[in-house]
């Protein structure tokens, strides 16, 4: 931005997201270092020997099994730990990562005098000290009390020893933390008085820069794709996170997170579309609502909506097959994996209304036969913003909610004059009927695969 000439100086308030659950670890002395940067270097330089690991754990691991079964049966089970905080135990979520490190390298574990989340360390380097934890990124560690907005002992205690003051205190997601600090003001020009507004996770700066309203459900089509809706009070369930709301904080939002997402569609288009997007498109063009009845599940990693790993495809007959042509592979990826954002939402007790808009975001948001399904599955309009970056954009409102007075000012005033998000596909004639009758031998079969996999379900 500098070398493009962008005039910091006009910067007054500035916030910023990270990917959900990753967790970086400060070395004990870590904080003088940050306090007291040369504006002559660049930060890599000066912070190098500033963690305690250099491999950080992100929201891909799934290797702490063991540690979440712990923390539930601390907690007295999934269910009891996702009324506390949200979610039962994931593997991702940062509880749990933390405690695989203690567990397995005790040394690191306690040479740590800090422990971030990738969006509260983001906004340390601009403030030149610790950030805290927002409520909303805080609430995806299985650590936090979404209600009360407290770390919950128990769960702290059942993870690492002396966590609270590693994690320091959580805060809401408008809060000013702090100035920016002198090495941006004297290295980039930024004016002393810049505010630094809490940093959160992508998806609740994505629901910020959304702006989403209640009915609306957002479709984030990234690297994993992920759904989320905004609640008025908490449903925790088996399935899916509540997350304290990062614009609202009396509300909550929701999120189901689907690992299999663009990395999947990217494989099954070099497979059958030769690497194209384009011929991807044409054979959604060329194949007809309903797949003619064939449907598949596409898991080359193991899902986490629902804990389901392979590929499965399936005829009109509900006979397994190996294989599909081509098109039909490529309408049976996309179909499956909207017809399952729609089952495991209605699982939380989400309802397509009259009014639903759904609002879509990410890399696989550029490609309208793709959000052609979406709306026909949904039978709902489709709409996106004028940016993939909605997280980015999220996070500049939410600069300008936290400078315009936080907690005490409505955000949906803070952004009314922002543009409107754009019509991109409505449901074609038809679609009710073809899903309605599709969605209930998706489930179907989706709860023969899960029993099959792992034995009969609750
Ligand atoms: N025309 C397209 N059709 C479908 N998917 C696309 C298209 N263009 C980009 N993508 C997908 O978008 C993904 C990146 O999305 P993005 O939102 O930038 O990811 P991230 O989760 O890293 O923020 C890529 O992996 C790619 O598969
Ligand atoms: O784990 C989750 C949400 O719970 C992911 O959505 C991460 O937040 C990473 O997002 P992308 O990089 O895939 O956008």
């Amino acid at each position: 931005m500098k070398a493009s000439g962008f005039d910091f100086s006009q910067v007054v308030a500035l916030s910023g997201a990270g990917q959900q659950h990753g967790s970086v670890y400060w070395k004990t002395g870590a904080s003088l270092v940050l306090s007291s940067l040369s504006p002559a270097l660049p930060l890599h330089q000066q912070l190098q020997a500033c963690f305690s690991i250099s491999d950080c754990p992100i929201w891909m691991d799934s290797s702490t099994t063991a540690q979440c079964r712990q923390l539930e049966a601390a907690v007295g089970g999934a269910r009891a730990l996702s009324c506390l905080t949200g979610s039962r135990a994931y593997e991702r979520f940062t509880g749990n990562q933390i405690a695989k490190l203690f567990q397995q390298n005790p040394e690191a574990y306690s040479h740590s005098e800090r422990i971030s989340l990738v969006s509260s360390f983001a906004a340390s380097l601009f403030l030149g000290g610790y950030s805290p934890i927002d409520y909303s990124d805080g609430s995806g560690m299985n650590l936090l009390k979404i209600q009360e907005k407290v770390w919950s002992q128990a769960c702290l205690g059942a993870c690492a020893p002396r966590l609270e003051e590693k994690l320091g205190s959580p805060v809401p997601s408008c809060s000013v933390v702090g100035a920016i600090s002198s090495y941006y003001v004297q290295r980039y020009g930024f004016p002393p008085a810049c505010k630094v507004v809490a940093f959160t996770g992508d998806n609740p700066a994505s629901l910020a820069g959304m702006r989403l309203e209640e009915g609306d459900i957002a479709v984030s089509l990234g690297t994993s794709d992920t759904l989320f809706l905004w609640l008025q009070e908490p449903t925790p369930a088996l399935e899916g996170h509540i997350f304290c709301n990062p614009v609202d904080v009396q509300h909550y939002m929701a999120l189901l997170c689907f690992k299999n997402g663009s990395l999947m569609r990217e494989k099954i288009r070099d497979e059958s579309a030769s690497g194209s997007w384009n011929k991807f498109s044409k054979a959604l063009q060329s194949t007809e609502m309903g797949n003619k009845g064939n449907l598949g599940f596409y898991f080359d990693v193991m899902e986490i909506t629902p804990g389901i790993m392979g590929r499965h495809r399936f005829n009109a007959e509900n006979i397994e097959v190996s294989a599909f042509p081509g098109d039909v592979e490529i309408r049976a990826l996309i179909e499956g994996q909207f017809m399952a954002k729609r089952i495991h939402a209605e699982g939380l007790g989400y309802r397509v209304m009259p009014k639903t808009k759904i609002l879509a975001t990410g890399g696989a948001s550029h490609n309208k036969d793709i959000l052609q399904v979406l709306a026909d599955v949904f039978g709902a309009p489709v709409y996106v913003i004028d940016t993939t970056s909605s997280a980015c954009v999220g996070s500049a409102y939410r600069a300008f909610h936290g400078l315009a007075g936080g907690t005490g000012v409505a955000f949906s005033e803070v952004v009314k004059s922002a543009p409107h998000p754009s019509l991109a596909a409505t449901p074609s004639p038809g679609a009710s009927q073809v899903y309605e009758a599709l969605l209930p031998r998706y489930a179907q079969l989706e709860q023969r695969i899960l029993s099959q996999a792992w034995g009969p379900l609750e």
